[in-house]
């Protein structure tokens, strides 16, 4: 049987010696045990593989980075962020699953659930859009992922339909963690320098006067205006994004997007978006209550999962055993 201590993934093999005795051998799992596939795709500091497990022939994307490359680009506070975030998700449908993760002397490798479908950016690109019935069932699966991430005190800041990826059923799993915020509980009261809602946070360096020097900006078009503005990202933020993902579902098009990334920060402090005709009028009003520039005057899960929208939409388990709607 196999067990998991945090992200290290060791084995346990039992035997019988010659005088009947049980020997334990723990195992660490490596780069032997695994036989390597194609090449699913390139980051600026990763390959991911497609790769089976010899023993149990499960398939898995293990995602391999070049340690030198990776200390030279100055990122390894993104790997580790990464690593502890996965770790700190555990299990849900919606979220890439960190099964293992081990080195050798040139690289690391995160041995991730395989997303076979690749990523919702591609498949929209195809469709050019998405109908009210597909764009329905794909953004209720990430809303309840980034409803569950914000339960264990993620922030994902980074969403986006890259960044949503499928699996072989055509449901949702979404990964890159590296950029995410973990919010950690106060240890003490919440005192003023502390972020939003009292919440300290950890991850980002802190300036002198106790503001928090938020080193990470996500993708321009998704980008909520507070980040710009106060540089401050807090849960509303990834709520934010998920407006412009629903928008760009039926529209096409991101609300936000200009011929540089200055014009398109401009476009978003100023709500400067409009809707294409013949965008659904529900839908509409949906966004209209996510993309307003005030974070704390945004729709908050809750109500978003009671908006007209959903109608239909069962949420929990089920959301994850229903059949995904055929992309037309
Ligand atoms: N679990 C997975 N299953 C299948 N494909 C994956 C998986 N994880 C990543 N990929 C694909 O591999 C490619 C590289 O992903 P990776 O996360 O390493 O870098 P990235 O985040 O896309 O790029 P960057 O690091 O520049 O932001 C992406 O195109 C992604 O779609
Ligand atoms: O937490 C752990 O298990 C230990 C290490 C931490 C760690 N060791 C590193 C060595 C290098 Cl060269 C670079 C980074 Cl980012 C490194 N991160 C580790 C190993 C593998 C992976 Cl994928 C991430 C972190």
């Amino acid at each position: 049987e196999e067990w998991k201590d945090r992200g290290a993934a060791v084995g346990v093999q039992r035997d019988i010696d010659a005088n009947g005795n049980t020997i334990t051998r723990v195992v660490k799992k490596g780069v032997k045990d695994f036989s390597f596939g194609r090449t699913l795709g390139e980051g600026s500091y990763s390959t991911v593989l497609a790769a089976t497990d010899r023993t149990t022939l499960k398939e898995y994307a293990i995602k391999v980075l070049d340690k030198r490359h990776i200390i030279k680009e100055k990122k390894v506070k993104y790997v580790n962020i990464e690593k502890n975030t996965l770790n700190r998700l555990g299990e849900h449908p919606g979220v890439v699953r960190l099964y293992y993760t081990f080195q050798d002397e040139r690289s690391l490798y995160f041995v991730l659930d395989l997303a076979a479908g690749g990523e919702l950016l591609g498949f929209l690109k195809r469709m050019t859009t998405f109908d009210e019935e597909c764009t329905r069932y794909y953004s209720a699966q990430i809303l309840d992922t980034i409803e569950y991430m914000h339960s264990k005190g993620v922030i994902h800041r980074d969403l986006k339909p890259e960044n949503v990826l499928l699996d072989d059923q055509m449901r949702v799993k979404i990964t890159d963690f590296g950029t995410a915020k973990i919010l950690d509980p106060p240890k003490k009261p919440p005192q003023n320098g502390d972020g939003p809602s009292g919440m300290p946070y950890h991850g980002d360096p802190m300036e002198e006067d106790g503001s928090k020097a938020n080193s990470f900006v996500g993708t321009a078009e998704y980008v909520s205006p507070e980040l710009l503005t106060d540089k401050a990202a807090c849960k509303a933020s990834d709520l934010w994004a998920f407006g412009c993902i629903v928008f760009q579902l039926l529209s096409g098009r991101p609300p936000f997007k200009a011929v540089n990334e200055y014009q398109t920060f401009q476009k978003i402090v100023g709500l400067e978006y409009e809707f294409p005709k013949g965008f659904p009028p529900v839908a509409r009003d949906l966004v209209e209550r996510l993309l307003v520039l005030d974070p704390a005057k945004r729709l908050n899960i809750e109500h978003i999962k009671n908006h007209e929208f959903f109608d239909g939409i069962e949420w929990g388990r089920t959301l994850w055993k229903i059949k995904a709607p055929r992309l037309k």
